[in-house]
């Protein structure tokens, strides 16, 4: 049986994507499906927030955030500073150029289904994991990809597919240096040269490289992908070849499941959350568990109580 249509909601549309004809289509045809469905345009940054803050005082009980990671990631914060108690369901309509968290859930890409998939799925909980004062629902990924795609519109995905020797042609084109830290969780410690570290809620980050391939987002745990630097070509072309995979224990890309990690670098450490870019030399990553209610299909594969087979 089809779930019935919610009779309310709200959708933060993100201004860059607003007028698009499909976008216009895909609202009204829910509401003459009976949803009232309001729309709120952002102009800039921090209109989301006010928007997540009014939808609550106005008693919203899903709230779609129309955009990509960047708004995903900003109506989370908006929802994450609210009481748990008076925290609308968060539904996702993805119009961003990556999308890379709705991509990751399985959500339809199509406008009218992920609309209709926001207003009549039920919510699951899932965790929602924050660095310093920053949520993220998706990924937090730093080193090479971060410091490249902040300044380059190439994808992470894109860079790394490109094989073993453009990379590093690109590497040495940008005087890439590996970042030197100290990584501690509390089963164990990580220290040195560092080409990547991703830190994953959700699955997948930089234009869809499954960086976090194991990750669920109602687990408790963060995945965590280690990639230490490597030193010639042929270490390069083994480090690409392991990201292929994601071993648990290779001998650059190393895996770890914990609920907490700390990080202290020599130097600024450039990082992505949700695709927003920071520097920062120390920080500390931890989760809230289910603490966010999430309007995705039953059947979304980063459910662990998923029922898909
Ligand atoms: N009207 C607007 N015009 C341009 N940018 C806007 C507007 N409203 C909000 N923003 C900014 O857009 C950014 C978020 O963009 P978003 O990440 O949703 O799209 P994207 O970068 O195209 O997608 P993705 O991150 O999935 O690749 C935020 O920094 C936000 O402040
Ligand atoms: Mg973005």
């Amino acid at each position: 049986m089809a779930d019935a249509m919610a009779r309310s909601a709200r959708l933060i549309l993100n201004g860059k994507v607003a007028q698009e004809p499909e976008v216009r289509e895909a609202v009204s045809a829910m509401r003459e499906a009976g949803c009232d469905l309001q729309v709120r345009i952002t102009w800039e940054t921090g209109d989301a927030l006010r928007f997540v803050e009014e939808a609550a005082q106005e008693g919203v009980l899903r709230l779609i955030a129309g955009g990509g990671d960047g708004s995903v990631n900003e109506i989370v914060n908006g929802l994450m500073h609210l009481d748990e108690a008076h925290r609308p369901a968060l539904g996702i309509l993805p119009l961003g150029s990556a999308n890379d968290f709705a991509h990751g859930v399985c959500l339809p890409m199509d406008p009218h289904q992920a609309l209709h998939t926001a207003l009549t799925v039920s919510s699951r909980a899932v965790d929602v994991a924050h660095l310093g004062a920053d949520y993220f629902i998706n990924m937090a990924s730093g080193g090479f990809g971060a410091e490249i795609t902040t300044s380059t519109p190439v994808s992470l995905k894109r860079l790394l597919g490109g094989g073993a020797y453009s990379l590093m042609g690109m590497l040495k084109l940008w005087h890439y240096q590996p970042y030197s830290g100290h990584l501690s969780w509390p089963e164990g410690e990580f220290e040195g040269p560092l080409f990547l570290l991703a830190i994953g809620n959700g699955v997948q980050a930089g234009g869809g490289q499954k960086l976090a391939p194991d990750a669920k987002l109602d687990d408790g745990l963060l995945n965590v992908l280690l990639v230490r630097h490597f030193s010639s070509l042929s270490e390069m072309r083994q480090l690409l070849a392991e990201l292929e995979r994601i071993p648990e224990d290779g001998e650059f890309v190393r895996t770890v499941h914990t609920s907490r990690l700390s990080f202290q670098g020599d130097s600024a450490f450039p990082l992505n959350l949700d695709g927003e870019p920071r520097q920062l030399k120390t920080f500390e990553v931890k989760l809230e568990p289910r603490a966010l209610k999430l309007l995705v299909q039953s059947d979304c594969p980063l459910l662990s109580s998923s029922s898909r087979h």
